[in-house]
């Protein structure tokens, strides 16, 4: 075990067991278990004994009491894991999900409780906010804000400036964009004028000026991630795209990702369409939901805010969103290619179900002799800077490929 303030931060004293022990009910009746559906019958007696033991000992469970909801709390973390990936993600019950989300919560308790380093409590607290579901007014994201203000999760960058030389291929050129194809750009349109001329008709167009006051701008780095978030378990995707065999998917801590991908580009890794603004609340101050989502139907609530970071040459092969979408540039460029839906039977979407939104198309090298009718489609192209916002029209096919370190925040709206 490190030692207090060691490489994996302190372990808890009093005050911070105070401060944890305040985000939960005073009295063990208040902690109501409630799940939104039915689960197994075994499971109930395994959260009450949980429960029991944070409650039974006055004040601060001792080690023995800790160590025993530690074990809970990972019998729960099984036994709902295996429902969790039994079929279908959207198939997955929410009750599983909070009997998940319980489990993390009581083992991540105990790693406080017993004065372990603050890195194993803070990781059982985002797997529960990435795989589980909302208990106790979000307890987990509560819970992890204090346990992340006690961890020192700004570990600089390892010595990756002064690390061997990088064996990465010259990646392809700049794209150039011809002037034919290139996507309109307006600054700050009124609201009216992008209804008329581009929501309605469903023409995309690069906004301008509309992002520049966000606080993000100016603040986000990639320094700044490992310091505000690098202690904090993300998703990442492994291989240049989600289309290749290679690919897979991997949960890492945000420093790890940093170091293994970003500042070393021997390998594509991409955190790509993680919802971390849910996860991370504090940056979410950053940014701001753009003006012009008032103009759907949909409730501010239900737009999907997701982040996209990763280091030059990730691409996102073309495929269509069932939502409208401003993508929005933080830093660096992103090449990007927009197709319209009416062009779809010429990208030969692939056949099975669950790539039906993907074409098989290299859009940047095709395969013409397999995909002859490629030729029809038409494209409209630009390179998104930083500060610029891409208006996606709903189904519009996209291909995205960064040029650089690049941070892009879209939002799904209707
Ligand atoms: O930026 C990317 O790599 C892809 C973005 C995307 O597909 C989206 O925002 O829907
Ligand atoms: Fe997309």
């Amino acid at each position: 075990m490190a030692a207090p303030g060691g490489a994996e931060g302190p372990a808890a004293g009093p005050a911070l067991w105070a401060e944890v022990r305040a985000l939960l009910p005073d009295a063990e009746e208040g902690l109501t278990l409630a799940l939104s559906g039915e689960v197994e019958d075994c499971v109930l007696p395994l959260l009450r004994r949980a429960r029991g033991l944070l409650y039974g000992a006055a004040g601060r469970p001792g080690r023995p009491e800790a160590d025993a909801m530690r074990r809970l709390g990972d019998v729960l973390c099984d036994y709902s894991w295996e429902k969790l990936n039994v079929g279908p993600w959207r198939e997955v019950s929410k009750a599983w999900r909070q009997v998940y989300s319980y489990g993390c919560l009581f083992g991540a308790l105990a790693e406080v409780a017993a004065g372990r380093p603050l890195a194993s409590a803070v990781r059982l607290c985002d797997m529960g906010l990435l795989m589980g579901a909302c208990v106790l007014d979000n307890v987990l994201a509560r819970l992890v804000g204090v346990l992340q203000a006690h961890l020192p999760c700004g570990k600089r960058r390892a010595a990756a400036e002064g690390s061997a030389k990088r064996v990465r291929i010259d990646p392809p050129p700049v794209p150039a964009v011809q002037p034919e194809e290139a996507l309109p750009h307006l600054h700050c349109p009124s609201l009216e004028h992008f209804r008329d001329n581009y929501l309605i008709p469903q023409k995309p167009v690069v906004l301008e000026g509309i992002i520049d006051h966000w606080p993000c701008m100016k603040k986000w780095s990639v320094d700044y991630f490992c310091q505000v978030a690098g202690c904090r378990t993300v998703p990442v995707e492994l291989g240049t795209r989600y289309t290749d065999e290679e690919w897979s998917q991997k949960l890492m801590t945000v420093s790890d990702f940093i170091n293994q991908y970003i500042a070393n580009e021997n390998s594509v890794g991409y955190l790509a369409q993680h919802q971390l603004f849910d996860q991370i609340p504090e940056l979410k101050e950053d940014i701001s939901i753009p003006d012009y989502c008032c103009l759907g139907e949909g409730e501010e609530d239900d737009i999907t805010i997701n982040a996209w970071f990763g280091p030059e040459g990730t691409i996102s092969p073309l495929h269509q969103d069932p939502q409208q979408n401003f993508l929005a540039q933080v830093f660096g460029r992103k090449y990007i290619r927009l197709y319209s839906p009416e062009d779809s039977e010429n990208l030969y979407p692939h056949e099975s179900q669950i790539l039906h939104n993907t074409s098989q198309v290299d859009v940047e090298d095709p395969d013409l002799v397999k995909f002859p009718n490629f030729r029809k489609a038409v494209f409209q192209s630009c390179i998104l800077m930083p500060g610029q916002v891409l208006f996606i029209p709903v189904k519009y096919w996209h291909y995205v490929r960064s040029l650089d370190i690049s941070f892009s925040v879209s939002f799904w709206w209707s």
